[in-house]
């Protein structure tokens, strides 16, 4: 693939985030006309549920709108995850992406060697068999509705035990993807934990995609996820379907590759 055949492919590839304190409907204006630009149209854009609404007016059917709920924190709270997942349906969003309570699966595996797991066994695991009957009450209801689910593991914060106990859970929940990182705390998408999660994805022949996020900043660093996608999961993986970034901060390489301004080099997508 030439430069700007890798760039547009990861443009298509990516949900273009704003996820800032300091977001407002300029700001979600702006972002939308990026997603919906002369380079292309991105896959999705992914905005605090606040501007949700206004973002499907702006973009109307040519991207998809996500929005996040139990972010950044990944609480265990019944009742916060009922209203904000309540308010995300109502603002008609396509996609949510959630945050999986990933700090109580800390706390379960915490006197646990954390040497790196046999993946075929992790269902064998005591941690997994609790996890995911916590994780009935919230993934339950999240995979009956059409909208799309992505569930945030907050990898970078995990050992690779607990990057694989809980993409497994994943799993048998049928979430439509997992996704990596927050971008908010601790680091953001690494390729160690990717592989985790396609190898998991190829063992239980699963239907569910991938989102790579937090600190993807560049094409070049997109494409060795990819790469490294292709080489468990085959080319067809490669698509909007199942194949994401989440970045809010990659669209001025895309752009300077596409107007050729200059070439991607890889940056360190764990920060
Ligand atoms: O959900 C996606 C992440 O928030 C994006 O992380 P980033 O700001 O490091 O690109």
């Amino acid at each position: 693939m030439t430069p700007s055949e890798q760039a547009k492919l990861v443009l298509s590839l990516t949900d273009l985030t704003s996820l800032e304190d300091n977001d407002n409907f300029a700001s979600i204006e702006a972002l939308c006309k990026k997603a919906t630009s002369e380079y292309g149209n991105t896959a999705a854009v992914c905005v605090y549920k606040q501007f949700a609404a206004y973002a499907k007016y702006l973009v109307e059917d040519k991207v998809k709108v996500a929005t996040v709920i139990n972010f950044p924190d990944g609480a265990l709270d019944p009742q916060r995850f009922a209203f904000e997942y309540a308010y995300a349906l109502s603002q008609k969003v396509d996609e949510i992406d959630y945050v999986f309570p990933w700090r109580k699966l800390v706390e379960l595996t915490q006197d646990q060697e954390h040497a790196f797991a046999d993946l075929s066994q992790v269902k064998a695991n005591p941690a997994y068999q609790t996890m995911k009957e916590i994780m009935a009450d919230y993934l339950g209801p999240l995979c009956k509705k059409d909208t799309k689910v992505k569930v945030i593991l907050e990898s970078g914060s995990l050992t690779p035990l607990q990057v694989a106990i809980a993409s497994q859970i994943c799993l048998d929940y049928q979430v439509d993807f997992i996704k990596t990182s927050t971008g908010k705390h601790g680091k953001g998408a690494r390729l160690s934990d990717a592989q985790i999660i396609f190898t998991l994805i190829k063992l239980n022949n699963s239907s569910t995609g991938f989102k790579a996020s937090g600190g993807i900043r560049t094409v070049a660093n997109a494409m060795e996820y990819i790469t490294l996608a292709q080489s468990i999961l085959g080319d067809d993986f490669i698509k909007p379907e199942t194949f994401r970034f989440g970045a809010s901060g990659i669209y001025n390489d895309i752009v300077n590759i596409l107007t050729g301004n200059q070439t991607s080099t890889p940056t360190n997508s764990s920060y």
